[in-house]
């Protein structure tokens, strides 16, 4: 299947109107210091969405609230109907969010598909996998991954051997294997051309309608290419969402941005 007849199909079966994740007014303070403050965002099914804002606005931070890694000191995060706020890591990414990183990372020494075998035993029991052998599903399962992520003629390949950019492919596809419901992208076309940014772009769109997906990116001609809806961050703080259009000319965001450079300039 191509990856444009995928994404039709995955669009017209998603829930898309459905709330997913809702961060409600949180803040998270280092001794005195609001990394996040106030700040709320909501997130439907299968949908993509990408945030971005100018260096410490506080994006990773957010996502280390929304997968338990930092504590809120106040606000919540709901995810599926659920308070997760006080919830353990491991607790939060059982109940279906994964960041990037947080898959086991790509191990180099075993083949690409191999590597989706792992990450799709869902006990996370590495070797079991291979004490137990792998059900049929699995495989179905890894081979559909395996075509989404654009590597099934590198199936075989160790993943060590693989480029920059098909390793970042791999790691999605890992993320992808673990069957969560959120993916947390933190900077997928990070030291990628021109070329594997558009195929990443392609690759994320392909995976709207199954999961939903928060990335965070500064390159604006990715964001162009996602197509998603942007929300702007800066100082812990909700500044805007739009369109990558609306926000491109927004005088507001701009304004962040250029007084960031400014600063930048200044200290560097
Ligand atoms: N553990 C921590 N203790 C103290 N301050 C922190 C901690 N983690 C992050 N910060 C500060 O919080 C602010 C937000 O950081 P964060 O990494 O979330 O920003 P960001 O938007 O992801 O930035 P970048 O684009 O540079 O990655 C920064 O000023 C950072 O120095």
């Amino acid at each position: 299947m191509n990856a444009q007849a995928t994404a039709s199909h995955i669009g017209t079966t998603a829930p898309a109107s459905t709330l997913l994740l809702a961060v409600d007014g949180v803040t998270v303070d280092f001794d005195g210091f609001k990394a996040l403050n106030g700040f709320s965002l909501t997130l439907d099914r299968g949908t993509l969405r990408v945030l971005i804002g100018p260096n410490g606005a506080g994006k990773s931070t957010l996502c280390d609230a929304i997968i338990g890694r930092v504590r809120a000191t106040s606000g919540r995060v709901i995810f599926k109907d659920q308070d997760i706020t006080h919830l353990p890591e491991h607790e939060i990414v059982r109940r279906g969010i994964c960041r990037k990183f947080q898959t086991p990372g790509v191990l180099p020494g075993l083949s690409v598909v191999d590597n989706l075998m792992i990450a799709a035993k869902r006990d996370r029991r590495w070797w079991s996998t291979f004490r137990h052998g792998v059900a049929a599903e699995e495989k179905a399962r890894v081979a559909d991954i395996l075509e989404t992520i654009g590597l099934a003629d590198r199936a075989a390949a160790p993943a060590g051997h693989l480029a920059h950019g098909e390793k970042q492919w791999l790691e999605i596809g890992m993320v992808v294997a673990t069957r969560a419901d959120l993916l947390l992208l933190d900077e997928p076309t990070a030291g990628m051309g021109p070329a594997e940014t558009s195929q990443t772009a392609a690759l994320i769109r392909r995976l709207v309608g199954q999961h939903a997906v928060l990335v965070i990116d500064h390159d604006m001609s990715f964001l162009e290419q996602l197509d998603a809806r942007v929300t702007v961050m800066h100082q812990g703080q909700f500044l805007k969402e739009g369109s990558v259009a609306a926000i491109r000319a927004d005088a507001d965001v701009a304004a962040v941005y250029l007084g960031r450079a400014k600063e930048d300039t200044h200290h560097g």
